[in-house]
């Protein structure tokens, strides 16, 4: 923990030792820098053209315009009679909708009319079907209604080249079916970043029950849910045991944008990220944060522009490193503005850290935030039933408002 003691700067060779007698030593970033840079320094990746059915989940890389005037004409909201004039009306025919309107009505006619069917002209109105009085062929108004014409009148939802949503949305489930209403088969989105997870460590082992020493994978499949929450698209996933020529071979691949590489982070023997970071001329935007848990987080980029980032093993710290660093870098790439946290009040054992910010799990319920307790940095025990983590500053008291990061 003696990091932030004697710093030098980020890719000297202060981290090329394997001692960890020798350990690296480098300044944490502030917490909230750390954030800022990771979800605003990279370029969004290219635009393309999907079809609407491969659309959720991107982002917008031009505006989404209407197509279309909606309604496309004077359209019946309720199933009843479309009247013109004043009361009785004859009744002269009947619309269903997805037929054509008919000819125009005259005062004193009447027909019946199907929700979302055209509205003949002429008409003043529609009366729902069960406040009309219905003798024959006549039909009067059965009681004195609101004075409404229940009518959606051509083009009042939607005109041609009316905003949808402008670049860098997310396109929602709702975006995907107001596009469609609106008449777009495609949408112009940011290409998905490719995510590879390299997990390292002798002792991960996939499935089942771990034999003694080893440990279960936890972080694979939390980044994999992560990732896809994130409009990333997964490159496959590798385990790289505790050697720096494997860890080196697996940064050489070209067929992804960002790796996450789990473990490896610290300053232990085994620990072999940095040294082989910079061996491949990686440039360093973040290396080591100051919060707790998750400190040694590190950002890096490879010549040629792919990202690293670097999460530490323990997996409520590879948790917050994933929601400081990962996800804002994701939201990066595709070309969307840095998350606006929500901010409440945040009550319970927050335990803030003096050197920086802490992160912890919170529920958030009733307008606050309430701390989950017992969080530690190997556990994801407290984290997994959170809605949230509070972004604790060093000098909060109980009770001060904090920002939240979602968590699911
Ligand atoms: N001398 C120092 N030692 C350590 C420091 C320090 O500042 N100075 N920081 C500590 C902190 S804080 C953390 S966090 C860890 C980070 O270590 P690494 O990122 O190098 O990760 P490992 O050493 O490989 O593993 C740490 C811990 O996590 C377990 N682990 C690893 N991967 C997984 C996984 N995919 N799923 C579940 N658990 C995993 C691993 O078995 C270890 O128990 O360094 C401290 N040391
Ligand atoms: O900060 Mo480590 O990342 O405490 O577990």
């Amino acid at each position: 923990m003696g990091s932030e003691a004697m710093p030098t700067s980020p890719g000297t060779d202060a981290h090329a030792s394997s001692s960890a007698a020798a350990a690296r030593v480098v300044a944490d970033m502030p917490w909230d820098r750390a954030y800022r840079l990771a979800g605003t320094l990279p370029h969004p990746l290219a635009a393309e053209r999907v079809p609407l059915g491969r659309a959720h989940g991107r982002t917008l890389a031009e505006p989404a315009t209407s197509a279309v005037l909606l309604p496309g004409t004077d359209t019946s909201a309720m199933d009843g009679y479309a009247i013109s004039g004043p009361a009785p009306w004859r009744v002269v025919g009947r619309i269903l909708a997805g037929r054509p309107a008919t000819g125009a009505l005259a005062a004193g006619e009447a027909v019946e009319i199907a929700t979302g069917a055209p509205v003949p002209p002429g008409a003043d109105a529609v009366i729902p079907v069960e406040r009309c009085r219905i003798d024959g062929d006549t039909v009067r108004p059965a009681d004195v209604g609101p004075a409404r014409t229940h009518i959606r009148y051509a083009g009042e939802d939607l005109r041609p080249g009316r905003l949808l949503a402008p670049a860098g949305a997310r396109v929602t489930a709702t975006l995907t079916g107001l596009a469609a209403h609106a008449g777009l088969d495609e949408l112009v989105v940011r290409r998905s970043p490719r995510v590879r997870l390299t997990a390292t460590g002798d002792e991960i082992v996939h499935a089942g029950v771990p034999a003694p020493g080893q440990v279960r994978d936890a972080l694979t499949p939390l980044l994999t849910a992560l990732l896809a929450d994130s409009g990333a698209t997964p490159a496959g996933a590798a385990h790289v045991p505790d050697r720096a020529e494997l860890l080196a071979a697996a940064i050489d691949g070209t067929d992804w944008d960002v790796m996450a590489v789990t473990g490896s982070s610290s300053v232990g023997r085994a620990d072999h990220l940095h040294r082989v970071l910079t061996r491949a001329g990686a440039r360093w935007h973040v290396d080591g944060v100051a919060c707790r848990p998750g400190h040694p987080q590190a950002l890096a980029q490879l010549p040629g522009g792919r990202w690293v980032v670097g999460l530490p093993g323990n997996p409520y710290a590879a948790m917050v490193g994933a929601v400081t660093l990962l996800r804002p870098l994701l939201d990066a790439l595709q070309g969307r503005a840095p998350r606006e946290p929500l901010r409440l009040p945040v009550t319970g054992n927050a335990h803030p850290f003096d050197g920086g910010t802490r992160l912890v799990p919170v529920h958030v319920t009733g307008g606050r935030a309430v701390v989950v307790p017992g969080s530690r940095p190997a556990s994801l025990l407290s984290a997994a039933t959170a809605d949230a983590l509070a972004v604790i500053p060093s000098g909060w008291a109980q009770g001060d408002a904090a920002d939240l990061l979602p968590v699911q």
